[in-house]
């Protein structure tokens, strides 16, 4: 191990062997079994513990606080529970914690709980999309992604029943954090009782302090100053949990998912036993690594019973998303294989090694050509060090990094882009005009979108006739689209499903589009794997073909050894039934009829069409090598080799999303008719006259 990896210059500082090895032997064991008073002496060893009444004091004199700690230093579980010990719960207010992922908020909760020895759902509960654990009246703490938070606006503007709310992971600036952020401040404009926490582990203390720093006092009739200081404060948390030594690699990784397998190996061959939990960047690679080690494991007659192999990513189902937290069996070691969705927040208590591959997938959008990419991109110092602090949290850890030291050092950026500068705007404008704001180009945002971004949402959604011409949600299409809280083409087409009789096809499209990839993604097994395809591909394009797979996956009883035979991914596909499920009700409560349309696809592919316009290409004259332009931007665009339309290549497709390799592939493309196009989106494309070759 030592010719391939350096340990890193970082120098340990906060290493206590003894208490890390009382820690261990507690946390060892399944900390259910922890009693009471130990996980006590537990909360009282985190570093937070000594800034227990600072924390306090800085709450009640101030109307926000940035706290700034290590990963691991306690914020997340043990803030909550002393603004309850304080009183800020009682009366029936609520102190609400947001999380940027749902499987943290249900990690944190249960912790909480368990640390309380409450149940969860009563004293502390949790609320996600479509799963709200939580009993009014009771729940003191709760925890909840920040869109459920936004959500919750729609019924509640000053989110009145809330005390204390804290922001946590707010240096992740996903897009539903900055719209937060930003309405809050409004909020406590109005509510000079509202306390705000805004805590991570790297943010930007200052720029943040910046933003809620505001010139509006709250005064009294004789104009005296009343309420809390408006000024932020900001405090510092120092200290972490355990020492985790970094290990680079000598030389840059040419594949990393060869180098994330050979890595684990090594660690199952060399360390002594503790879980490890390795981050890559999407299904794709995950699977393919997945499979690599398991074969790996088999062939080199290494002990395969000793390793538990286990992927993590959105598109699981819930219940196998679960088994990470599974403690581990005795002489046995788990590998979880995950996105950044076990990136912040993620206690896993067996794991003393973390591989970070140093690539995470991230958005990516060009406003002027209107063209927002999913790349595979380094990851930021910030995610460097979250990913680190996986390790170490209940005992000293190691992480592995798949890069050098110098290209950490020198290269790696401190901090990763907000969401909402490389993002297509178009949710989060459909969020704020359902929250009433209608000046969004003038909304005071911690760091303002471009306007071109605005702009072509504003016209996306004019387009898809969710906004009117003074741009406030139309009524009932837009606030019906607001509420579903998809992507608004997804939404859109869920919507025109209902005119056009096909509902109950086009919510199982929505549920597929939702997951990475319904098919197998494995290694070596390509040609089965088009194989398989070929006995779903419709001509009609990817669409369609999802509905023969779905079909046959019911026929099979939802079998696995059928999904297993046909190359197709059966967690996805209960993923897919899980999702589907959700939104049939979603549906139902919005009145929209579902029906199904049987056996004709034209209408499916119209409802396609009147959510997807904006997302529409044209061959290219004379193309011989699959060359399409999109409609607007007139960018290069070319049909993924995933598609059942690669080489078919129809004349007009519209696409759900692209990729960016050494090209500009499309995913999940479906043929369909020009008149279409002006059809569903008059306005979006009444620059192409009829006479526009474009439209031809
Ligand atoms: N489920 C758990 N099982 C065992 N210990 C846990 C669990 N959850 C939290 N802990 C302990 O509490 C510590 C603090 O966790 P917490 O999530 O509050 O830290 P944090 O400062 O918010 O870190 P991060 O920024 O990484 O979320 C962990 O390092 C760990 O020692």
């Amino acid at each position: 191990m030592s010719q391939f990896w350096k340990p890193g210059a970082e120098k340990p500082r906060l290493l206590d062997d003894e208490e890390g090895g009382v820690l261990f032997l507690a946390a060892s064991a399944s900390s259910s079994r922890l009693g009471h008073s130990s996980i006590q002496k537990q909360r009282q060893r985190l570093p937070v513990y000594k800034y227990r009444t600072a924390i306090l004091y800085l709450v009640e004199t101030h109307a926000t606080t940035i706290i700034v700690g290590e990963t691991g230093s306690g914020k997340t579980t043990q803030i909550p529970q002393y603004l309850k010990e304080a009183g800020w719960a009682d009366g029936g207010r609520v102190i609400a914690c947001t999380q940027p992922r749902r499987l943290a908020v249900q990690a944190v909760a249960s912790r909480v709980a368990e640390e309380m020895g409450v149940k969860l759902g009563e004293e502390v509960g949790y609320t996600i999309r479509f799963e709200n654990l939580t009993n009014t009246g009771v729940t003191m703490i709760k925890f909840l992604t920040d869109g459920v938070l936004l959500k919750e606006m729609m019924d509640d503007p000053l989110l009145s029943k809330y005390s204390v709310i804290m922001v946590d992971e707010a240096h992740e600036r996903s897009i539903s954090t900055d719209i937060l952020l930003g309405l809050l401040k409004k909020i406590q404009q109005r509510r000079p009782e509202l306390r705000l926490i805004i805590s991570s582990a790297t943010i930007e203390a200052k720029s943040m302090a910046a933003f809620f720093q505001t010139s509006k006092k709250h005064r009294g009739m004789e104009g005296e100053v009343l309420g809390p200081r408006i000024e932020p404060a900001i405090l510092s948390v120092e200290g972490r949990g355990f020492n985790v030594q970094i290990h680079y690699v000598e030389g840059p990784v040419s594949n990393y998912v060869q180098a994330v397998v050979s890595t684990v190996l090594l660690i199952h061959d060399r360390e002594p036993m503790g879980d490890i939990l390795v981050f890559l960047t999407g299904q794709d690679d995950i699977d393919a690594a997945v499979k690599l080690l398991t074969e790996e494991v088999q062939n080199c007659g290494r002990n395969s019973l000793g390793l538990i192999i286990l992927p993590l990513y959105s598109g699981l189902p819930r219940a196998e998303q679960e088994l990470i937290f599974a403690p581990t069996p005795r002489g046995k070691r788990k590998v979880v294989i995950s996105t950044n969705i076990a990136e912040t927040s993620l206690t896993l208590e067996g794991v003393v090694y973390v591989v970070d591959s140093g690539f995470s997938k991230q958005r990516s959008y060009n406003p002027l050509s209107d063209i927002e990419n999913l790349v595979v991109a380094p990851i930021s110092k910030a995610s460097a060090r979250q990913r680190a602090g996986r390790a170490g949290r209940v005992r000293p850890g190691k992480c592995y990094r798949l890069y050098t030291e110098e290209y950490f050092i020198n290269e790696m950026s401190a901090e990763g882009i907000p969401e909402m500068q490389r993002s297509n705007l178009v949710s989060c404008v459909i969020q704020l005009k359902a929250l009433g704001i209608d000046n969004i180009l003038g909304f005071d945002w911690p760091a303002p979108p471009s306007p071109e971004a605005m702009v072509r949402a504003l016209e996306v959604l004019y387009s898809l006739g969710v906004l009117d011409d003074d741009a406030k949600l139309t009524s009932p299409a837009g606030f019906q689209v607001a509420e579903i809280a998809l992507d608004p083409m997804i939404s859109k087409m869920i919507l025109s499903s209902s005119e056009l009789g096909c509902s109950e096809e086009i919510i199982t499209i929505a549920a597929v589009l939702s997951i990475q990839s319904v098919w197998v993604s494995g290694r070596g097994a390509q040609k089965e794997l088009d194989e398989a395809k070929l006995r779903f591909a419709a001509a009609e394009g990817d669409h369609v073909t999802f509905l023969n797979v779905y079909k046959g996956f019911l026929q099979s009883g939802k079998s696995p050894q059928w999904c297993h035979k046909n190359y197709i991914n059966y967690q996805a596909m209960k993923k897919v039934i899980e999702i589907r499920e959700q939104l049939k009700r979603t549906a139902q409560r919005l009145g929209i009829v579902l029906k199904s349309c049987e056996t004709d696809m034209l209408v499916v592919r119209k409802a396609i069409t009147a959510g997807f316009f904006a997302n529409a290409c044209r061959l290219e004259a004379f193309s011989h090598n699959g060359k399409y332009r999109t409609i607007r931007g007139s960018q290069e665009v070319y049909i993924h080799p995933s598609s059942v339309l690669f080489r078919v290549n129809p004349k007009w497709v519209i696409y759900h999303s692209l990729v960016s390799t050494d090209r500009r592939y499309m995913r999940n493309v479906t043929s369909v008719e020009p008149s279409w196009l002006r059809e569903a989106a008059p306005h979006y494309y009444k620059h192409q006259p009829p006479s526009n070759p474009m439209l031809h």
